[in-house]
């Protein structure tokens, strides 16, 4: 057997993967472009566990590494063998977002990619966390311990906000600007159950205006964070395991922890909402991100996104579907893989699937190339195009200097969560919630409307059967 090959091998593995990743490590990082600090739509995130004890006992070794100097990229050497059965190494290199190593816990994880999300999703965001990878990789650990993190986080970052927003200012702020409702449920194929209430049947649907509801799902709702931590464990509790090879407790289903965040001062924003994904393996997910990635790239063609072939990417059609989503959106997508030779191909699987949905620039592409300007784009607007617009679209009404502060241009006002625009609104004297409320529908209406436009322009252009991605199944 292969594997048993390998394992007798394993002194020439260790040493010649240990050579070769020295190499790596010492080539120089050359243009690196990246930036952790900007929080982007869609990060990709590789996270290589350590190996575990039981697997240090059979003599396995690691094979998965991230690379000691460029914290974006991962390396991975195959253990194979000749057609006169020497042992020799392959190797490959993956680019990431940023890669986590074995040495790295939960709390660098935390601190370094999701914490973000908290701030935005006070202010009315959506903010989405995936964890995907092979059976016993480390999606249930990292997704429990990121919840442990956020929990605390949420209501400690809850009194800076009320501050940084000024809530204490308005007329309807109360002693609670703030009800923080949590939901846990799992998908089993087409199937939903809560697993807050005694694994009911609930279902998730999408009514005529496209808008997705679950019905039967129950919240609660949690005054301090051990309380929402109490139901956090209750829900990761009540999930369907059955143990594998691998993994004692392996999750069967997708578990979905919905976090969301009503503010009470400014009734008329939209929830703020966070969930938390632990998928099962599936790659339907995975599709629906890449084609959501490709969507952003500026891209001549129409890129179909299958979102309505599961029930997870139906619930998380705002974050997949660009095109009607109306709100600041972000996605933390963390690819979990274990550096054990034996699972060397698993682990490969996983990087060739997730590295290519890291946003990657078509050749020629320039974000920063300014667009021409149009009055019906946002997203050309400069900081005078946005006062004009302001000052037009309001009947001068809402004053420029509270909305956008910091000179934001049209794609900065566009990324104002819905809560944070409404406040900013009514610092505008004689403004009404309602009146905010209808100019963020205002502006939302024309981004969809342009991106409408957009979607039937490339589809006008007929595309390349090579280039498209729109086959369902
Ligand atoms: N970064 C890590 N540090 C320490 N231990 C880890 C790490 N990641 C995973 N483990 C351990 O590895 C084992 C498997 O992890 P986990 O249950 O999270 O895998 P999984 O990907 O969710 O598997 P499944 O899909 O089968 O549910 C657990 O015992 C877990 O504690």
């Amino acid at each position: 057997m292969l594997e048993e090959k390998i394992l007798v091998n394993s002194d020439f593995f260790i040493k010649t993967i240990q050579e070769y990743n020295d190499r790596a490590n010492k080539v120089k990082i050359i243009n690196s472009v990246h930036n952790d600090e900007t929080l982007k739509d869609i990060s990709i995130y590789l996270r290589i566990r350590p190996l575990m004890p039981n697997e240090n006992e059979i003599n396995s070794f690691e094979t998965c590494f991230p690379n000691k100097n460029n914290p974006y990229k991962a390396h991975i050497y195959e253990p194979t063998f000749r057609f006169d059965d020497k042992p020799i190494i392959k190797s490959q290199s993956f680019d990431f977002d940023y890669v986590f190593g074995p040495n790295d816990d939960n709390k660098v994880v935390y601190e370094h990619s999701i914490h973000n999300i908290v701030e935005i999703s006070l202010a009315g965001a959506l903010g989405v966390v995936l964890c995907y990878g092979q059976t016993g990789s480390g999606k249930t650990f990292t997704i429990n311990g990121i919840e442990e993190y956020l929990a605390l986080d949420l209501f400690n970052k809850m009194d800076k906000v009320i501050n940084d927003m000024n809530l204490k200012s308005l007329e309807t702020f109360n002693e609670r600007p703030f009800e923080i409702k949590i939901s846990f449920f799992e998908i089993l194929g087409n199937q939903c159950y809560d697993l807050l209430n005694n694994k009911e049947e609930i279902f998730i649907m999408e009514d005529k205006f496209r808008n997705i509801a679950i019905k039967g799902l129950q919240e609660y709702d949690c005054i301090t964070a051990d309380e929402l931590l109490k139901y956090i464990n209750i829900g990761f509790s009540h999930r369907r395991t059955k143990p594998t090879q691998k993994n004692d407790t392996s999750s069967r289903s997708h578990a979905i922890c919905q976090i969301r965040i009503h503010n009470t001062v400014i009734n008329q924003a939209n929830d703020g909402i966070i969930y938390l994904v632990d998928l099962a393996g599936s790659e339907r997910h995975a599709e629906c991100i890449q084609a959501r990635t490709l969507a952003t790239m500026g891209l001549k063609q129409h890129i179909h996104i299958p979102f309505r072939n599961s029930v997870l990417t139906k619930l998380l059609k705002e974050t997949f579907d660009i095109e009607s989503c109306t709100r600041p959106c972000t996605t933390i997508f963390i690819a979990n893989v274990s550096p054990n030779c034996l699972d060397y191909s698993h682990t490969l699987n996983t990087l060739r699937y997730s590295s290519p949905l890291k946003v990657t620039q078509k050749k020629g592409y320039d974000p920063l190339k300014k667009k021409e300007y149009n009055p019906k784009d946002p997203s050309t607007w400069e900081y005078k195009h946005v006062v004009e617009w302001i000052e037009k679209a309001s009947n001068g009404a809402i004053k420029p200097e509270f909305l956008v502060p910091n000179k934001e241009n049209g794609i900065q006002l566009c990324n104002i969560p819905e809560m944070e625009f409404i406040r900013r609104c009514l610092l505008s004297k004689g403004v009404t919630e309602k009146r905010a409320k209808l100019f963020y529908l205002k502006l939302w209406g024309l981004i969809v409307d342009c991106r409408t436009k957009q979607r039937k322009a490339k589809l006008s252009s007929k595309p390349k059967p090579k280039n498209t991605l729109s086959q369902d199944e």
